[in-house]
């Protein structure tokens, strides 16, 4: 099957929040890229660089290079354009560094060879309401997800990265194609580790989240391929298929 088709329909994301490239590797080896794709964050990825995310996409994964940059729009546009180079399948900025900043940070992008999905971070999940306004911020936590999901979109971004629970407003105002890329899934019975706004993968999918992100119920799963297949089972569910 070519690699296009069979990811185009796979909404699972799995975290891969290792200390160095060998774990990651090791992981990955128990893992099936027609069951997930990737997520490379800073942790592995300031440890192990691209040679890592190169070896992952030989193996068929689909990589989301989570850097989450934030900072002056010619330093974003730059770092986009690099990690677009790597051939990923997504790249991420943080949307509170401003219209102008994602913008070049498309414009970065649009020239690539192989063009990445570029989305923007809008409130972390692992924040609640009294973090956000403790961050000084004077919006409340649902006008401020949907404040910076629209100036996403004004940039021209693809979509946000958000949580489930911000999904069926994100999805009336902005629409389905829009994407919605939700960290913070947990397995009915998961422990929240340090995510404040979870939701199970069945309740994700039928809120309209377009891509969920899961890392810990998955990397310190005993069987981290049943718990994959469980997860899509429950997704297939709420998708009636
Ligand atoms: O708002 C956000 C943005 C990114 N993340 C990242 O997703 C994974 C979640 O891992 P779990 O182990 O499933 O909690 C992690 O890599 C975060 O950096 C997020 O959680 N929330």
């Amino acid at each position: 099957m070519a690699q296009d088709q069979m990811h185009q329909d796979q909404p699972l994301i799995v975290a891969l929040d290792f200390p160095d490239g060998a774990s990651a590797r090791a992981f990955a080896s128990r893992l099936d890229p027609r069951l997930c794709r990737l997520k490379v964050g800073f942790e592995l990825f300031v440890a192990a660089g691209p040679a890592l995310v190169e070896d992952l996409q030989g193996r068929g994964f689909e990589i989301f290079l989570d850097l989450k940059f934030h900072d002056i729009p010619n330093t974003v546009a730059g770092a986009c354009r690099a990690a677009a180079g790597l051939g990923v399948w997504m790249i991420n900025v943080h949307a509170c560094g401003g219209r102008a900043m994602m913008t070049a940070a498309r414009e970065a992008v649009e020239g690539a060879a192989h063009r990445p999905r570029l989305i923007a971070v809008t409130v972390l999940t692992s924040m609640d309401a009294a973090d956000l306004a403790a961050s000084g911020i004077g919006r409340g936590l649902e006008e401020q997800a949907l404040f910076l999901a629209g100036e996403a979109r004004a940039a021209g971004l693809d979509g946000v990265v958000c949580s489930a629970r911000e999904a069926p407003m994100l999805r009336r105002a902005l629409g389905a194609d829009f994407l919605k890329v939700t960290p913070g899934i947990r397995p009915e019975g998961s422990a929240s580790d340090d995510q404040k706004r979870v939701v199970t993968p069945g309740q994700a999918m039928g809120d309209g989240a377009t891509h969920l992100v899961v890392g810990r119920p998955v990397t310190r799963a005993a069987d981290p391929l049943a718990v994959l297949e469980a997860m899509n089972r429950e997704i297939a569910a709420a998708r009636g298929t």
